[in-house]
């Protein structure tokens, strides 16, 4: 199982060695507006699969919405640590 952290260094090391087919190369090369974007459409995924589904599907939308924040914390050079400080 991928915990948040293993994330992070998987999507670190796409983005800096930008292999062919990478979703998340993809997602970078659409900028902060186009990333954003995704966090708030996966952000409306996660309310509705709380109100109206399962807990399971509302933990997959979860983990869809953390990807998408990872994705833009990589757009703006933000480490976990960045991030952690905060918690
Ligand atoms: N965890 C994720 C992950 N979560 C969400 N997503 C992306 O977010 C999208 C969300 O799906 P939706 O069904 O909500 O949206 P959709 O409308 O079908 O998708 P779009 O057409 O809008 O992209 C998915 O299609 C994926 O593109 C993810 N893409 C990649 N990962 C992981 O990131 C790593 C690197 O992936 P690649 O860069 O693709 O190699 C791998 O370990 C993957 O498992």
């Amino acid at each position: 199982m991928k915990s948040f952290d293993d994330l992070f260094a998987e999507l670190s090391e796409k983005s800096l060695s930008r292999p062919e087919g990478s979703g998340t190369v993809r997602e970078l090369d659409s900028g902060v507006h186009g990333i954003g974007k995704k966090i708030v459409e996966e952000a409306a995924e996660v309310w509705m699969a709380a109100e109206y589904e399962s807990d399971e599907a509302t933990a997959e939308e979860i983990s869809q919405l953390l990807y998408h924040v990872q994705v833009l914390m990589l757009a703006k050079g933000l480490t976990t640590e960045d991030v952690y400080r905060h918690l």
